[in-house]
This record gives structure tokens, C-alpha cells and sequence, in this order.
């Protein structure tokens, strides 16, 4: 199994680089690829970590030789936001990465199970289904926008909330990432009961969470090591799949026939193609489904910019 991560030597990238190193399973090779020149420095460093999965670092201009033989491409090439900046403030700059990173991997790895962090992620993702189409290679089940982030942070804060062990919350979240297009479906989870007021407050706080980091670290990134550890759950999940594992279900966002949107995020069952099946997210409460029909709007709307950008 090859992992290629892309923006390797980023706060995201060396994150799950580190994760990776230590958690995929033996026999595993781990490909850096990022245009900072520190990133073969990178991978010497974990190289010297005792685990069975060997590194190489790539840098430069061209990604080719860390896509070779991927089986999973994870990207966070790109920049990150600042206080007083939306996601969408990003896609000036991220667009054209993401653009140009997809045609290497349509050419080199066409086959390989995509998860795209870089944001705004509702953008990007169109972008590389985009790429992908032009090249002819386009496989809806092999590209995914990553939201786990927003899984992670809604089971920290429900089991903080309700005093609870957080390894027993799970919590879907569905629509996209970004703002008001992230949805907890908190009227899901099991054995907890909110107040209207709690929700309100609870979903608010789960949409804003990303701003919350971008603000604490004041000028600094935004998050980078719970999205470390968000990337690396996914890709091991990616992973399990590819190994034939059953029941490996994540939430994801990606183009699975939503009735909703072209690229939707919600549950969906990994496997040996990427997605196995998409499930249904299953019964909502009046809140969520007001606030599913609320967002859709900015989702289709940025869903149509990464298209254009493309086209
Ligand atoms: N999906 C999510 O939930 C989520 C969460 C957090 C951050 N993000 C996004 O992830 C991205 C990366 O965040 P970060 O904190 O790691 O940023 P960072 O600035 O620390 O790292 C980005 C890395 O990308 C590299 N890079 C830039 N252009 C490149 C190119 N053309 N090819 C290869 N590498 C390139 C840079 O050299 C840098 O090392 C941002 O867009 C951020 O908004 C997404
Ligand atoms: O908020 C950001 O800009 C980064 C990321 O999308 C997050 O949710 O933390």
C-alpha cells in the first residue's frame, strides 16, 4: 500500500506524515511530496522512527515521482486562512494548486483513492472531479473532500457538553465544509438529548470551530494537528478498504448522487474502489432539515465556482 501526501511539509502534512509513519500498516510506503525544499529532510527524519512503512521525500516543482504506484493521494497542498479570512478567501491561490497537482495525478496515478483537505474544500473538490473528467479518467467512488475534521470536533464537543467517554459519541455530519454547509445531525446521537438551545448553540459552535483555531493561533494557520489526526483516521479508513475490511464507514463529501447537491457530504461505506455505497444519513429533526435546505444555495454555489474555474 502507497500513501502520497501532498503539502508534506506543512503544519497539516508533517502532522499526518507523523501519523502515518506510525499507524499504516507494516509493508506500507509513505511518499512526501511538497515545493518546499526541507520536504527529503522531512522524510529522513521519520525514517528514523522504528515502524515498517518507508518514507521517501520529494521536492521541486513536479509531484510525479511521490505519485508513482500511489494508492492514496492525501492533499494539503496550499495556503491557510488568517484571522478576518472565509475558506473562500483561499480558492485565489489554492484553486491553481489543486488544479495543477490533479493533472499530475490524472496522468500518473489515475487509479488512486484521492482525499482533498486543501481549502475551500466544497471548490476544490469540483476542481479535481473537473481535472480528473478532462484527463478521462474521472471515477466518481475515487475522490473525496475530507471532513472528518468536523466529525472529530463534534464527538470532543458533545462528550464534553454531556460529560460523556468520547469514544462512545458518533456523529454524522453532513452538506460540505465551510460555514453554515457544515451540519451535525445531532438529533442522531444516541443516548443524549439537547435543548433547542443547546443545538443552536452546539451546531454554531461546530461550524465555527475552524475559526476558532484561526483565531487562537492569531495569524499563525489555521488547524493543523487535529487535522493531522482527522486526514490520518480518513486515510487509514481508505486504506481498510482497500484491504478488503467490511463495514468501513466514514463520513465524506463527496459526488454520490445526492439528491441535494452534486458533491454532498454524508456517510458512506469504503471498500475496495473507494466508495462501496453511499448511505442514507438517515431521520432529521425539523432544525437540521431546515438548516440542510438553508445551505444549499452556497453549496451548489460553490460547487459552480470550482467547475468554471476548470472550464
Ligand atoms: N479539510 C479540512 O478540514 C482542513 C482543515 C485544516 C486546514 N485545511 C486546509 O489545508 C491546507 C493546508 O493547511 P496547512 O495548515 O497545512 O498549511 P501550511 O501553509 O502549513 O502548509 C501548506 C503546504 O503546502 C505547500 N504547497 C504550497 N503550494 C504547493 C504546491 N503547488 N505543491 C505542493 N505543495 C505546495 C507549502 O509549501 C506548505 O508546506 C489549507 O488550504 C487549509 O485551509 C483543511
Ligand atoms: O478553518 C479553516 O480555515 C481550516 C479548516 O477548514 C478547519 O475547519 O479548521
Amino acid at each position: 500500500m502507497k500513501v502520497a501526501v501532498l503539502g508534506a511539509a506543512g503544519g497539516i502534512g508533517q502532522a499526518l506524515a507523523l501519523l502515518l509513519k506510525t499507524q499504516l500498516p507494516a509493508g506500507s510506503k509513505l511518499s512526501l511530496y511538497d515545493i518546499a525544499p526541507v520536504t527529503p529532510g522531512v522524510a529522513v527524519d521519520l525514517s528514523h522512527i522504528p515502524t515498517d512503512v518507508e518514507v521517501k521525500g520529494f521536492a521541486g516543482e513536479d509531484p510525479t515521482a511521490a505519485l508513482v504506484d500511489a494508492d492514496v493521494v492525501l492533499m494539503s497542498a496550499g495556503v491557510a486562512r488568517k484571522p478576518g479570512m472565509d475558506r473562500s478567501d483561499l480558492f485565489n491561490i489554492n484553486a491553481g494548486i489543486v488544479r495543477n497537482l490533479m493533472e499530475k495525478v490524472a496522468v500518473t496515478c489515475p487509479k488512486a483513492l484521492v482525499g482533498i483537505i486543501t481549502n475551500p474544500v466544497n471548490t476544490t473538490v469540483a476542481i479535481a472531479a473537473e481535472v480528473l473528467k478532462n484527463a478521462g479518467v474521472y471515477d466518481k467512488n475515487r475522490l473525496f473532500g475530507i471532513t472528518t475534521l468536523d466529525v472529530i470536533r463534534s464527538e470532543t464537543f458533545i462528550a464534553e457538553l454531556k460529560g460523556l467517554n468520547v469514544a462512545d459519541v458518533k456523529v454524522n455530519v453532513i452538506g460540505g465544509h465551510s460555514g453554515v454547509t457544515i451540519l451535525p445531525l445531532l438529533s442522531q446521537v444516541e443516548g443524549v438529548t439537547f435543548t433547542d438551545e443547546e443545538v443552536a448553540a452546539m451546531t454554531t459552535r461546530i461550524q465555527n470551530a475552524g475559526t476558532e483555531v484561526v483565531e487562537a493561533k492569531a495569524g499563525g494557520g489555521s488547524a493543523t494537528l487535529s487535522m493531522g489526526q482527522a486526514a490520518c483516521r480518513f486515510g487509514l479508513s481508505l486504506v481498510r478498504g482497500l484491504q478488503g475490511e467490511a463495514n468501513v464507514v466514514e463520513c465524506a463529501y463527496v459526488d454520490g448522487g445526492s439528491e441535494h447537491a452534486e458533491f454532498f457530504a454524508q456517510p458512506v461505506v469504503l471498500g475496495k474502489n473507494g466508495v462501496e455505497k453511499v448511505l442514507p444519513y438517515g431521520d432529521i429533526s425539523a432544525f437540521e432539515a431546515n438548516a440542510r435546505d438553508a445551505m444549499l444555495d452556497t453549496l451548489k454555489g460553490d460547487i459552480k465556482l470550482g467547475v468554471e474555474f476548470v472550464k
